[in-house]
């Protein structure tokens, strides 16, 4: 049976009288990747930021497993959802060790001590974002892509049931691209992240949606919205639709701009 985990109803969000997102609605099912796609400005990051709340909708719901989203508490819902944010907050000294513990605190009560099990948490957290030489790094010194790893490490500790990610691959090279999606994928949650990049939506996502201008275009499986016809008229790029011959996913292949 599918179990649908997160259900966006009809979002609305305006800033300044300017709607940014218009009537959206999409699911996500438990366990499956949903790419939120579609061109600068498009509202995509606008949209993650409703289903957080950071973004108070002017209009719709989400609901985690049917209940609304409003009738949990922030301790409730920071055990149910991780966010990996685009802006990373200012955390001043803080170092590697202390953002990655962070992730521990909806589980642990004021002022409670780390266990052993806790401290077994944030290692394997490191060594699989492969950040265990940078523990005791402050933060701020590092990298784009070693904070970028350092947030997953703290999301992996927080042990969500969805996980919500803006551009989880801005900042890194290639390889870790394509390490922390599947690692994010390996852990088996409900994913929603915003993603630009249509060849790792396609290797990486289950369902694709496509915003252009703050309204739904496409909603639907990753190989039924990455079409030619889909693409050229939300991005005005030309662009050709195959099978990468080394995933069998679907591959595309940009000609240029479209003058059309
Ligand atoms: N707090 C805000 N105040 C005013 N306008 C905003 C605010 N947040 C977003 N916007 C506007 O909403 C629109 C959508 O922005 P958003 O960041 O959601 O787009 P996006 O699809 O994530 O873009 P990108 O691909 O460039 O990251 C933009 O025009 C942006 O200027």
């Amino acid at each position: 049976m599918t179990i649908i985990h997160l259900q966006a109803e009809n979002i609305s969000w305006q800033i300044d009288n300017k709607h940014i997102i218009k009537d959206v609605s999409f699911t996500a099912k438990q366990g499956e990747t949903v790419g939120i796609v579609g061109p600068n400005g498009a509202g995509k990051t606008s949209l993650l930021k409703c289903l957080y709340q950071e973004n108070k909708m002017t209009s719709g719901q989400v609901t985690l497993s049917e209940i609304s989203l409003d009738l949990f508490d922030r301790k409730e819902i920071a055990k149910k959802v991780a966010v990996v944010a685009q802006q990373h907050e200012a955390v001043f000294n803080l170092t590697v060790f202390d953002i990655v513990n962070m992730g521990l605190i909806p589980h642990k009560a004021f002022f409670e001590s780390n266990t052993n099990s806790d401290r077994q948490l944030i290692d394997q957290a490191l060594t699989q974002v492969n950040l265990q030489q940078k523990k005791y790094q402050v933060f701020n010194t590092l990298s784009g892509g070693e904070q970028q790893r350092c947030l997953i490490a703290r999301a992996i500790v927080q042990r969500p049931e969805i996980l919500i990610m803006d551009e989880p691959t801005n900042h890194l090279d290639i390889y870790y691209q394509h390490q922390i999606l599947s690692i994010v994928k390996q852990l088996g949650l409900t994913l929603i992240m915003t993603i630009h990049d249509l060849n790792l939506a396609a290797q990486y996502c289950d369902r694709l949606l496509l915003l252009s201008q703050g309204e739904v275009r496409a909603f639907d499986d990753t190989e039924k919205v990455l079409n030619e016809t889909l693409i050229k008229e939300t991005f005005h790029i030309d662009c050709l639709v195959d099978r990468n011959p080394l995933t069998r996913k679907m591959r595309v292949t940009y000609a240029g701009a479209s003058h059309d």
